[in-house]
């Protein structure tokens, strides 16, 4: 076979944009999960005799090189799950990426440095990002779209890529839509969404539609303390975002009008400073309305991991985006692993979603198959049950 996905691959130069975007200590890949998901459609490609280009990101550098947030670990990682050389070049569309796709051979691949290291990538100016796409898709005959982790960005090699190239969607991304889609369709009642996690910004405003899709939506994460200042509570040193509080209430007073449960924790485990470097750390449990205002929120409590768990208990189908707290520390891993259990004790659809929430779960020591959907993309997964269009989907079709 010689195409993939309707597309003529054989000895073409696939561009395949994937979301490689791994949890790192230091060097060390602490979670491959992201990179184990993209290989299907990398092997597929390579089968079918294609010169497979790789080009990913790792986290959010300001658009110029930083060793940091190199991809060098991933391709070293990439080639040992692939059983083959994975051919790596130190910068994105420049002589080293000419030079290593030149190389290639039908099936070989290579993987291009962080496509986020180039300001084009994530410009909002559509001339700037056009550019850059230009300048990636000259290294290709054809694109595929497998970064499903990233469907819900209009970033050059998302989105204007699709538009210079002959495309088609990767395998990986066909699947995530496909278990997605039964979430919104007729997801079965009591419908709970859990949220968290420390992506504040971009993912309160999610809370405006679930409010009218989910049963209950339980708040976790460094999501919480935006909600507690808008109550009027302290929250300390935590995560805020301060111009969100009167949207906060907005919701609170929509949940109330329209009989939708969102529960906020009553306990919070709070420390002095964010744990960096190995423990033990200081781990104090509080009432939520009465944190100390020099201490930060990194973990919800006992109290609502259990009310949590009991609100999860019922449910028919639950979607959760974002640890319950600061999971890769010990100390403040204990939400996250009540709400992941209860989880896996529903008796109904259960999809967890979000690079590091499927890492938790794994970390925490959980069996891939307890849950019934792990999805690779947290914020994507979210916009989509939103019903949003998604850029990275329509500019496919
Ligand atoms: N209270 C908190 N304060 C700071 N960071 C938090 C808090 N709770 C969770 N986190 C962090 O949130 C991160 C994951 O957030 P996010 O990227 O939004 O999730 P996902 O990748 O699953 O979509 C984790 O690294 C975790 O340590
Ligand atoms: O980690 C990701 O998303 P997620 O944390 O919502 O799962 C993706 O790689 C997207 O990264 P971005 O949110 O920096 O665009």
């Amino acid at each position: 076979m010689d195409t993939y996905a309707g597309l003529a691959v054989a000895g073409k130069r696939v561009l395949v944009r994937s979301d490689l975007n791994v949890p790192l200590d230091g060097g060390t890949i602490t979670d491959d999960g992201r990179i184990r998901a993209s290989l299907p459609t990398l092997q597929a490609l390579s089968r079918a005799g294609a010169r497979v280009v790789v080009t990913a990101h790792l986290g959010r550098p300001k658009g110029a090189p930083d060793p940091a947030y190199s991809l060098a670990p991933v391709a070293a990682r990439l080639s040992e799950l692939l059983e083959k050389p994975v051919a790596f070049a130190t910068d994105t569309v420049g002589p080293s990426a000419q030079e290593v796709v030149a190389g290639l051979g039908d099936g070989d691949v290579a993987l291009l440095e962080n496509v986020r290291f180039n300001a084009g990538e994530t410009s909002k100016d559509d001339a700037e990002r056009g550019a850059f796409a230009d300048e990636l898709a000259a290294l290709a005959d054809a694109f595929v779209s497998d970064g499903f982790g990233v469907v819900h960005r209009k970033q050059a090699s998302v989105y204007d890529v699709a538009q210079r190239l002959p495309h088609a969607m990767g395998g990986l991304v066909s699947t995530e839509i496909d278990v997605l889609r039964r979430l919104t369709e007729t997801p079965e009642r009591p419908y709970v969404v859990v949220l968290g996690g420390s992506k504040v910004s971009d993912k309160l405003g999610v809370i405006d539609n679930l409010l009218d899709k989910a049963d209950s939506l339980l708040i976790g994460g460094g999501m919480v303390f935006t909600f507690l200042a808008a109550l009027g509570h302290e929250v300390g040193t935590s995560l805020l975002e301060a111009d969100q509080l009167d949207t906060c209430r907005d919701y609170l007073r929509r949940a109330e009008e329209s009989g939708v449960r969102l529960v906020l924790p009553t306990d919070i485990v709070v420390s002095p400073t964010f744990p960096s470097g190995p423990g033990p750390h200081d781990a104090t449990v509080v009432a939520a309305d009465q944190m100390p205002a020099d201490q930060m929120g990194l973990d919800i409590g006992p109290e609502s991991a259990a009310a949590f768990a009991a609100a999860l208990a019922p449910a028919r189908t639950v979607f959760w985006n974002g640890p319950m707290g600061v999971f890769e520390v010990p100390e403040f891993a204990a939400g996250t692993r009540a709400v992941a259990q209860a989880l896996t004790e529903i008796d109904g659809l259960s999809v967890v979603g979000g690079g590091d929430s499927a890492a938790a779960v794994r970390q925490l020591g959980f069996a891939e198959d307890a849950f019934g959907h792990i999805s690779t993309g947290g914020g994507a997964s979210l916009e989509y049950l939103e019903g949003k269009q998604l850029p990275g989907i329509d500019v496919l079709s």
